[in-house]
């Protein structure tokens, strides 16, 4: 076990207000066995990037720098929140990746916690981190937006089409802000999504991989991903570990509902792979081309309706969970 001082930074709007109840857990806990720690608390959607880098320039610390330092506690950040708020946390930190992060997940989806086997319940993963000797790599998603040249990294998956379209719909619906009231936000997405399912139009995507390059005419759905899970716990590439060094890139064409209700369900109960409406590539570089405009998402965050021309690649980056 290593001497930890923790810097817990805490998005309590997290999972429609679990993340203030997770911290509070959290605090009693680490009250209660006399462990260190300081809070910073995300007011905003994007102050989180405002946090961790003022924390990366004072106090965090790369592991090995500190690994013969034995008199001292390592200064680890521990992110409670969701998918979203470790999205930013990744970002502020960008090629620091040997400056580990710790993850307590308090979000709706939770999708990353699920994609490491990561405990959701707070207090465990509290024990379950502060019984750890080191951190240890995981791949990320690394992505340079063709247009802009911006380079960014994502915990999860990004997805142009349906998905991004539902998670888009969502959060411009009037319905989420009353669900949030009552605590059970995440409906708010399956409200969307009974509507875009029918909406989404079929659109040309063409991918690049080293081997080859491939137009689809009429995409559905594509998903660029680190992990098995999206939208809160669907196994959408059941295959996909980051531990692996390859990232898994999964197009779903657009079909009549009948077929395509037949594919949720099969979808659901993980039997989809051997759909013919489903293509699948593992590869550790990629290339994705969207010309008409259309939504896109990254870790459950808006993209916009736009086009995209993005390349993709891994990124080994230390956490510590
Ligand atoms: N204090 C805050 N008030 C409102 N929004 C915040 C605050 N802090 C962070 N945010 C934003 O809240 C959004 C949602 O946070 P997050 O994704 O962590 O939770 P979630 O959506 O409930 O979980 P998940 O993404 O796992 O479903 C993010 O865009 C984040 O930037």
């Amino acid at each position: 076990m290593t001497d930890l001082h923790l810097h817990l930074l805490i998005n309590e709007k997290a999972g429609s207000g679990t993340g203030k109840k997770a911290a509070e857990h959290v605090k009693h806990y680490l009250n209660t066995h006399h462990i260190s720690y300081d809070t910073h608390i995300s007011e905003y959607h994007g102050h989180a990037v405002t946090l961790a880098k003022q924390l990366l320039n004072s106090v965090l610390a790369p592991w090995s720098s500190k690994l013969n330092d034995t008199n001292t506690h390592f200064p680890l950040l521990v992110v409670l929140g969701g998918d979203g708020t470790l999205h930013e946390v990744i970002n502020a930190f960008g090629e620091h990746t040997d400056i580990p992060i710790g993850y307590i997940p308090c979000g709706s989806g939770n999708d990353f916690a699920r994609g490491v086997n990561l405990e959701r319940q707070p207090v465990e993963a509290l024990e379950h981190l502060l019984q750890l000797n080191e951190p240890d790599f995981y791949n990320t998603l690394c992505y340079k937006d063709n247009n802009t040249g911006d380079v960014n990294y994502c915990s999860n998956n990004i997805g142009i089409g349906v998905d991004a379209n539902i998670v888009a719909t969502a959060n411009h619906s009037t319905a989420k802000k009353q669900l949030n009231k009552l605590k059970i936000g995440s409906l708010s997405y399956l409200t969307a999504a009974t509507s875009v399912i029918f909406k989404q139009k079929g659109f040309p995507l063409t991918l690049i991989t080293d081997d080859e390059t491939t137009a689809f005419n009429n995409t559905f759905l594509c998903t660029t991903t680190n992990h098995p899970y999206f939208g809160g716990g669907v196994a959408l590439a059941p295959f996909a570990d980051p531990k692996k060094e390859d990232m898994t890139i999964m197009i779903v064409e657009r079909i009549a509902f009948p077929k395509l209700a037949r594919l949720i369900g099969q979808l659901l109960r993980r039997k989809h792979l051997a759909s013919k409406y489903l293509h699948q590539y593992n590869t550790t570089e990629a290339r994705l081309i969207s010309n008409t405009p259309q939504y896109g998402q990254v870790d459950g965050e808006e993209m916009g309706y736009r086009t995209f021309d993005i390349s993709f690649t891994t990124k080994k980056r230390l956490f510590w969970l």
